[in-house]
């Protein structure tokens, strides 16, 4: 991903809100997911409130102020749950020389309100609010991926969300990607907050803050566009909008119509030495582990024709291909992270 070319136009993705359901609604989420991949939800009739929002990320950042120590009691496992230190993790090992400059910790689902994992001491109070943010990003999910499917004029438009069952991989993932200081082994040319990579469930949706940038998606014509957190025109300068994006199995569940598009998080050239604090909070949507990623039944996907004739994933036309299990593509496409963990534990000595 190195050669692609920095541009310096940011994207111009549309806003939408839905909170009215109607065909209509979806028409302009698919137009955005086929065109873009990415597109922005009007957070007003989300059920996400301002107040809630800032204090998840209030939550995110007193876990990543506590010492090292603590947070490697929850250290990050093969269940992808807990902590990941700076460069735990390389999302684009061909042209990174180390991992991301970030550390992150991944909630996955709650069961009746309860992680299913151990939680930080810090979090432990906070479980209530943990657990009703993440019903939120669920229920938005299960909203869009609705819409969608009335968008693709699929006979029972609920063919996504009744698929997203538990147990899944869906994740909450709070993101903390700090200020760099001048002594710091950094190299801008390969050197990223956070490589280049499609996003590998079905929907992610991303929670950012006013003044703390960073992400960028390639354009259909390989240039790297940056997003602004807070688009113009927008109602709030507090409170910005949900980013949306197609992951990979929604592309393969439509033969590639809708775009699982590749994107990064870069350290900002005007936030000033270091890049400046950024923090994101990410909901990875999953569907359930044991379902089949069968054939979406849409006219729309099934004329839908790659130019060289080819079929991607195992939507659409795809059907002959072995239909493979959400859980099975997960785990194929977390196996680069984990050995670059295992490699680094050896490099570095036993693991602490
Ligand atoms: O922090 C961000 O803005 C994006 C993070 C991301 O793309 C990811 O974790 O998959
Ligand atoms: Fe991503």
């Amino acid at each position: 991903m190195g050669s692609v070319q920095e541009g310096n136009n940011a994207v111009r993705l549309p806003v939408i809100n839905i909170s009215e359901f109607s065909v209509g609604v979806g028409k302009q989420l698919l137009d955005a997911a086929i065109r873009y991949g990415f597109l922005y939800i009007d957070t007003d009739g989300t059920g996400f409130t301002e107040s809630m929002v800032d204090r998840e990320f209030e939550l995110s950042r007193n876990f990543f102020a506590l010492p090292e120590a603590q947070k490697k009691k929850c250290l990050i496992d093969e269940t992808n749950r807990g902590w990941t230190g700076m460069h735990g993790e390389i999302l684009d090992p061909k042209t990174q020389r180390k991992g991301d400059f970030k550390e992150a910790f991944n909630m996955g689902e709650f069961l009746n309100g309860e992680p299913r994992q151990p939680m930080p001491q810090a979090l432990e109070p906070h479980i209530k609010e943990l657990a009703d943010f993440e019903r939120t990003c669920k229920k938005v999910s299960d909203r869009i991926l609705d819409l969608l499917g009335l968008g693709l004029e699929v006979d029972e438009p609920d063919f996504f969300s009744s698929r997203h069952t538990q147990p899944s991989g869906c994740t909450v993932r709070f993101l903390h990607y700090p200020s760099i200081s001048a002594d710091v082994d950094y190299h801008p040319e390969v050197d990223i907050r956070a490589g280049a990579h499609s996003d590998y469930g079905s929907i992610t949706l991303l929670f950012q803050r006013p003044s703390q940038p960073g992400l960028q998606i390639m354009t259909s014509d390989q240039m790297w566009a940056p997003v602004p957190v807070i688009p113009d025109g927008y109602t709030s300068a507090t409170f910005p909008p949900i980013l949306v994006n197609i992951a990979d199995l929604l592309s393969y569940w439509t033969n590639g119509l809708l775009k699982s598009t590749i994107h990064r998080v870069i350290f900002p050239q005007d936030s000033g030495p270091g890049g400046g604090d950024r923090y994101s909070i990410v909901y990875f949507c999953h569907p359930g582990n044991d379902v089949e990623l069968v054939p979406v039944p849409s006219k729309l996907v099934a004329a839908h024709v790659l130019e060289d004739g080819t079929q991607v994933g195992y939507g659409g036309g795809a059907a002959t291909k072995r239909a493979i299990t959400a859980k099975e593509h997960l785990n194929n496409r977390l196996q680069a992270t984990y050995e670059f963990r295992i490699q680094k534990t050896s490099e570095d000595g036993p693991a602490a």
